[in-house]
C-alpha cells in the first residue's frame, strides 16, 4: 500500500521532471495561496489553465477532472476540486467527491513514462478541509505522491 511521503519545504523545490499538484477551481482564478505562487512562478501555466476553464465555462465537466499542463522543468497538476472559490467554495463533502474523481483522472492520464507526483497539502488552506480527509482518499486509491509541507 502506497501512503503518501512526506517531506518538509517548499514544493517548487521538487525534482526537475516532477509533476507539481495542487487543487484549483473552476473559474480561472489562482488569486491566493499557493496558486498565486503557481502564478507567479508559471505565468505560461496560469494562462493555459484560464484558457482551460473559459473553455469549459458554466459546464459541469471540469468539477473532479484534472488538467496537466506540461512545462520545461515541471509539469502542474490541477485538480479541480471545488466549482467556486471563497465563501461560495463547494461544501467539504462535494469537494472530497471531487478531490477522488479528479486523482483518478490525474493518474490515468500520467502514463508512461509516469512522473513523480508532487503535491501541497490541497484542499486544507483556502479550501478548509481538514489534510487527514483528502490524504485518507490518496491511501485509498494508493496514488504514490510526495506530500510538501512548508517549514
Ligand atoms: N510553497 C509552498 N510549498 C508547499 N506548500 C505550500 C506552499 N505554499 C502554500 N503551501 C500550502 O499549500 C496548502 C494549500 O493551501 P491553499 O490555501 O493554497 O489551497 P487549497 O488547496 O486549500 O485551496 C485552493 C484554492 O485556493 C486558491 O485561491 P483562490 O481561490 O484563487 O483565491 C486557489 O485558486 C483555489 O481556489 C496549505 O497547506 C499551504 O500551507
Amino acid at each position: 500500500m502506497s501512503s503518501p511521503k512526506y517531506v518538509v519545504g517548499d514544493l517548487f523545490t521538487a525534482p526537475e521532471g516532477a509533476i507539481l499538484v495542487h487543487a484549483c477551481n473552476t473559474l480561472g482564478s489562482w488569486g491566493s495561496g499557493i496558486a498565486l505562487t503557481f502564478r507567479e512562478q508559471y505565468p505560461e501555466a496560469f494562462v493555459a489553465y484560464q484558457a482551460h476553464c473559459n473553455q469549459h465555462k458554466l459546464s459541469e465537466s471540469l468539477v473532479g477532472s484534472c488538467l496537466i499542463i506540461r512545462g520545461d522543468y515541471h509539469d502542474v497538476a490541477c485538480l479541480f476540486t471545488s466549482r467556486a472559490y471563497g465563501r461560495r467554495k463547494d461544501r467539504k463533502e462535494q469537494i472530497l467527491d471531487a478531490t477522488r474523481s479528479a486523482l483518478l483522472d490525474l493518474n490515468a492520464q500520467n502514463v508512461e513514462p509516469r512522473k513523480e507526483l508532487h503535491a501541497c497539502r490541497f484542499n486544507s488552506g483556502k479550501f478548509g478541509v481538514p489534510w487527514e480527509e483528502t490524504e485518507n482518499i490518496l491511501l485509498d486509491l494508493h496514488i504514490p505522491i510526495t506530500a510538501n509541507t512548508p517549514e
